[in-house]
C-alpha cells in the first residue's frame, strides 16, 4: 500500500508542510505576542520548531512529560529517524500539533490555547450562520429528515482554519456529494442506546453536530450521545473540552436575548449535559497520528465501548484520513483494502485532502485540484449491512 508523504513537490502533502503549516506556526507566533502576552522562551520556542520544519531537521523525541502518549511518538520516530518532508504525510502533521502542545505543556500555562484567539474570531463570523440554521432546523420535524440533516452536517465541515491558511473555501452544493450511504448507516444503527461522535471543527459545525444529536434524542433513536473532542489544542479549530462547555454557555449570553431559538437550544444543550444525555469525552487516542484501526490495540477499552453502543459519526477531512490511514488509492478501491476498522461508521467529510476511497465510480472532473478545494463532499459508511 502507498501512502501520501510530504517530499513530492506536486502534491498537496508537501504544500501542507512548505506553506501551510509555516502560516499557521507564524499566526501562532503573532497570537501568542499580540493577544496572550505569552512569555519570551514560549515564543522562541515555537520559531525553532518553525525553523526545524522549513530547514528540514531530523524531527525530534517527545520528552516525557507524564501525557500519557510518549512512548507511541517516540517508537516510531526511533524506527527511522526522519526528516519532516521524510514522513508520512499524516504522522508529520500531527507530530507538528503535538510539538506545539509540548511547548505549551513545558511552559507553566498548560491551560493556554494557542488557537483561541482564531476560534474566537471564527466563531464571530459564523453567529449569522448560526442563527439562520436554527430556522432550518426548527422546520425538521419528522424521522424522515434525518438525512438532509445528516447533508447540513456535511457541509458545516466545509469552513476550518487550518485549511483556510491563506486561501478561500468554495462554495459546496447538494450536488457535489459523490456518496451518500447515510440510508445504510441509519438501518443499520438506529434505534440504539448510545451514538458515538467523533467531532471535528468549532463553531458553525459543532452547532450543526449539537442539532443533530438533539434531533436524535427527540425521535427516539437513541438514549445518549457521546462527543469525542481533543485532548489539546488540535488543528487549529478543533473542539476541546473548553471549546465545547464555552459554546453551550454562549447561546445563553444576553447579546442573543432576542433570539428564541438560541435561547432555546442553549437551555436544552446545558440540561441534556446535566443529564448525562450529553457527554464530552477527549480521549488521548485521538491526537496520536494513528489510523482509527489501530483503536483497539491503543485502547481497548474505548474500542469494546464503541462496538457494544451500536455506531460511530466521524466527522471532517482528519478523521476521514485517519480512517482510510491516508493510503493513496484510486477512489474505487473499496474500504477492506484500507481499514481493518470493525465498528458501524459514517463518515461525513468535505474532501480537504487527495485520500478518497469507497466510490463506485472514477470522478471526472475538470479542475485537478477538486481534491482538495472543499467544493466536494462524502457521507460514507462502513461496516453497515449492504456496504
Ligand atoms: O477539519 P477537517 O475537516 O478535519 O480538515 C482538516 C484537514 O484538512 C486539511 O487541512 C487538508 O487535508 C488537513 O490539513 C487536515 O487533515
Amino acid at each position: 500500500m502507498e501512502y501520501w508523504t510530504c517530499n513530492d513537490k506536486n502534491t498537496f502533502a508537501y504544500d501542507t508542510l512548505a506553506r501551510r503549516i509555516p502560516i499557521i506556526l507564524t499566526n501562532v507566533i503573532n497570537d501568542l505576542s499580540q493577544h496572550f502576552n505569552a512569555q519570551k522562551t514560549v515564543i522562541e520556542e515555537f520559531i525553532a520548531l518553525k525553523n526545524r520544519l522549513v530547514k528540514n531537521k531530523i524531527i525530534e523525541k517527545f520528552e516525557d512529560l507524564g501525557f500519557g502518549d510518549e512512548n507511541t511518538w517516540n517508537t516510531e520516530i526511533e524506527k527511522s529517524q526522519p526528516t519532516f518532508f521524510d514522513c508520512r504525510w499524516l504522522f508529520a502533521e500531527c507530530y507538528i500539533y503535538r510539538q506545539m502542545f509540548q511547548i505549551i505543556s513545558k511552559s507553566n500555562t498548560i491551560e493556554l490555547d494557542i488557537f483561541e484567539y482564531r476560534k474566537n474570531e471564527t466563531l464571530k463570523n459564523n453567529i449569522q450562520l448560526m442563527i439562520d440554521y436554527a430556522e432550518i432546523f426548527s422546520k425538521y420535524k419528522s424521522k424522515n429528515d434525518l438525512n438532509n440533516l445528516l447533508k447540513d452536517c456535511l457541509w458545516g465541515n466545509t469552513l476550518d482554519l487550518s485549511l483556510l491558511a491563506g486561501q478561500k473555501s468554495a462554495a459546496p452544493c447538494n450536488a457535489h456529494i459523490l456518496a451518500d450511504d447515510s440510508q445504510d448507516f441509519i438501518e443499520k444503527v438506529f434505534p440504539c442506546e448510545k451514538i458515538h461522535i467523533v467531532l471535528d471543527n468549532f463553531g458553525l459545525e459543532l452547532f450543526i453536530d449539537l442539532c443533530l444529536a438533539t434531533f436524535l434524542l427527540d425521535h427516539n433513536l437513541v438514549k445518549v450521545v457521546v462527543f469525542h473532542g481533543k485532548a489539546v489544542p488540535w488543528f487549529v479549530s478543533d473542539v476541546t473540552k473548553i471549546d465545547f462547555q464555552k459554546f453551550l454557555e454562549l447561546l445563553s449570553q444576553p447579546e442573543f436575548e432576542n433570539i428564541p431559538a438560541f435561547q432555546s437550544l442553549g437551555r436544552r444543550w446545558r440540561e441534556f449535559v446535566e443529564c448525562s444525555k450529553f457527554v464530552f469525552r477527549a480521549e488521548k487516542f485521538f491526537t496520536t497520528y494513528l489510523p482509527f484501526e489501530e483503536l483497539q490495540s491503543f485502547d481497548s477499552s474505548l474500542h469494546e465501548e464503541m462496538k457494544s453502543d451500536g455506531g460511530v459519526i466521524f466527522k471532517g477531512d482528519l478523521n476521514y484520513r485517519k480512517m482510510t490511514n491516508d493510503s493513496k488509492v484510486s477512489e474505487i478501491t473499496g474500504w477492506v483494502n484500507v481499514t481493518k476498522f470493525d465498528i458501524p461508521s459514517l463518515l461525513v467529510r468535505v474532501c480537504k485532502s487527495d485520500t478518497l476511497v469507497g466510490l463506485k465510480s472514477m470522478v471526472h472532473v475538470d479542475d485537478s485540484n477538486w481534491r482538495t478545494k472543499g467544493k466536494f463532499g462524502v457521507i460514507q459508511s462502513l461496516n453497515c449491512s449492504k456496504c
